[in-house]
């Protein structure tokens, strides 16, 4: 069975965030079972896809109502990421340093979606399935189903995974023309409140949707940004699959972005040496806690509230807080006016940066979680694999995967998102960090737990089978 993965980002080659992470790891677990899983991302300008030996297989032309963009499609010579990765170049819209958040973002995701489909409509052996994520490559289910440009298609499954339902894509009919002409009764397809919505058209149109829990598929029935009925309407095609992480990425013994690595037997030693650095990078006191925020700055994260909960804990607590994110701008100044009143026991990095997002996984105490929304969370369970204990809100995949220590369980789970809520999980991790004889306990007990794509792939290929 051959799958085609189609996404704006896939890890190491192009990471905003999970996204980045599930597409960069699935397919090789996917493989290993024997699903032969490829896939297919915009060809970025950025270094380590200039690194990359490609061969040119396939060059076309896209029109976009009345403009014309040729592309080409390369193949990555190489078998170091354990799957096949093709590359959509496109000069004027697809080659820039950045995934999203360009004004033609719009012209952006569908020339990448429109010289897809022209390229496999060209190619002898197709696909046994399109795996579309999130509602930059919505449109792909609809386009396959309706245009008569890509008939030759038509029978091939499309599946959606939904990583985020809060971003849907919308673009205003005055852009219908970039679609290829369809039998315009079913204009509906695209349609939610009077917009064109690629969430909604994948959703409508996709022979199977996912997402990436089962709380969070559940969670969507009554909380997706508008997109709750459509969702209950569609349920019967709907299923939610946990995601997983990447064992061989995520591995205290063998990375090479932590300080120091460590295995069962030297965990506190390895992980002190990680911390020591932090502490030291980040002017911090070794000696205290340190609790740890890794993320997109953004409402969705709760990061709004993070800079209340480090000033209502550092006042009352002896404990170091250190923050890893980017986002919204005044959330980022916010944060940073925080070191003023606590220059040594606070800091924050912001910005983006893999390396040190590793050395906090590997020496920090608490990592932070105070979602409004959670489809899933990897970082909860990075921090488990490397021996942090996770504070969570009762969300989505969060709810899935962190089992209070009040129920016998290993991290700290609060129902609400607000400061005084957070803060009282984190005086738990405090009073938690002061035994250190049942913290050591717990994280020997968590760096076992296994969230690897291990169980999560065999219900991926259960579902392209059932397509068949
Ligand atoms: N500033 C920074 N520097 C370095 N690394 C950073 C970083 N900010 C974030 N990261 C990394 O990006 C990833 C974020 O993963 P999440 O699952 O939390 O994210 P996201 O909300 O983007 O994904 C969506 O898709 C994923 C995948 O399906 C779902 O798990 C999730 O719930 C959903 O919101 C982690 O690997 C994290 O370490």
């Amino acid at each position: 069975m051959k799958v085609l993965y189609t996404s704006l980002e896939c890890y190491p080659l192009a990471k905003v965030g999970g996204l980045g992470d599930v597409v960069g790891s699935l397919p090789k677990y996917l493989n290993e079972l024997g699903c032969n899983t490829e896939v297919i991302l915009p060809y970025y300008d950025n270094d380590k896809v200039h690194q990359l030996v490609c061969e040119d297989v396939f060059s076309e032309t896209i029109n976009l109502g009345i403009h014309h963009y040729d592309f080409t499609i390369k193949k990555v010579i190489s078998s170091e990421f354990g799957f096949q990765i093709y590359l959509v170049y496109q000069k004027e819209l697809l080659f820039r340093p950045n995934v999203y958040s360009y004004d033609d973002d719009t012209e952006r995701f569908i020339a990448f979606q429109l010289a897809i489909l022209i390229w496999l409509r060209n190619q002898e052996i197709k696909p046994d399935v399109i795996h579309c994520h999130d509602h930059h490559t919505g449109l792909i289910p609809f386009l396959v189903s309706q245009v008569p440009a890509f008939q030759e298609l038509i029978d091939i499954p499309t599946v959606l995974t939904i990583h985020n339902a809060q971003y849907q894509g919308w673009f205003s009919y005055d852009k219908l023309d970039y679609i290829p002409q369809f039998d315009l009764h079913n204009i509906g397809l695209l349609d939610w409140d009077q917009c064109i919505n690629p969430l909604a058209t994948a959703i409508k149109c996709a022979w199977r949707v996912t997402t990436v829990s089962p709380s969070y598929m559940e969670e969507l029935q009554s909380q997706a940004n508008g997109l709750e009925g459509l969702l209950h309407h569609e349920k019967d095609k709907c299923v939610g699959i946990l995601n997983g992480i990447d064992h061989t990425i995520w591995n205290t013994e063998t990375d090479p972005m932590m300080i120091k690595n460590y295995g069962d037997k030297n965990i506190v030693s390895g992980r002190k040496a990680n911390k020591k650095w932090l502490c030291d990078e980040f002017g911090l006191d070794v000696e205290k806690p340190l609790f740890a925020f890794i993320g997109r700055l953004v409402y969705e994260k709760g990061a709004d509230l993070l800079p209340d909960i480090c000033l209502e804990t550092l006042r009352n607590l002896d404990v170091n807080i250190l923050i890893l994110g980017s986002g919204d701008h005044q959330v980022e100044n916010r944060l940073r006016s925080v070191k003023e009143e606590f220059p040594d026991s606070y800091n924050t990095y912001i910005g983006y940066d893999e390396k040190l997002s590793h050395i906090i996984y590997a020496g920090a105490d608490f990592l932070l979680m105070p979602s409004r929304v959670e489809p899933c969370g990897l970082n909860q369970m990075y921090a488990l694999r490397y021996g942090l204990i996770p504070i969570v809100r009762r969300i989505g995949g969060l709810k899935d995967t962190i089992i209070d220590i009040g129920d016998d369980g290993f991290g700290i789970c609060h129902d609400q998102v607000n400061v005084q809520d957070v803060y009282n999980s984190i005086k738990r991790g405090v009073e938690f960090y002061e035994n250190q004889k049942y913290y050591r306990e717990k994280q020997k007990e968590i760096v076992k737990i296994d969230h690897s794509w291990n169980n999560s792939a065999s219900k991926y290929i259960e579902l392209y089978k059932s397509l068949k």
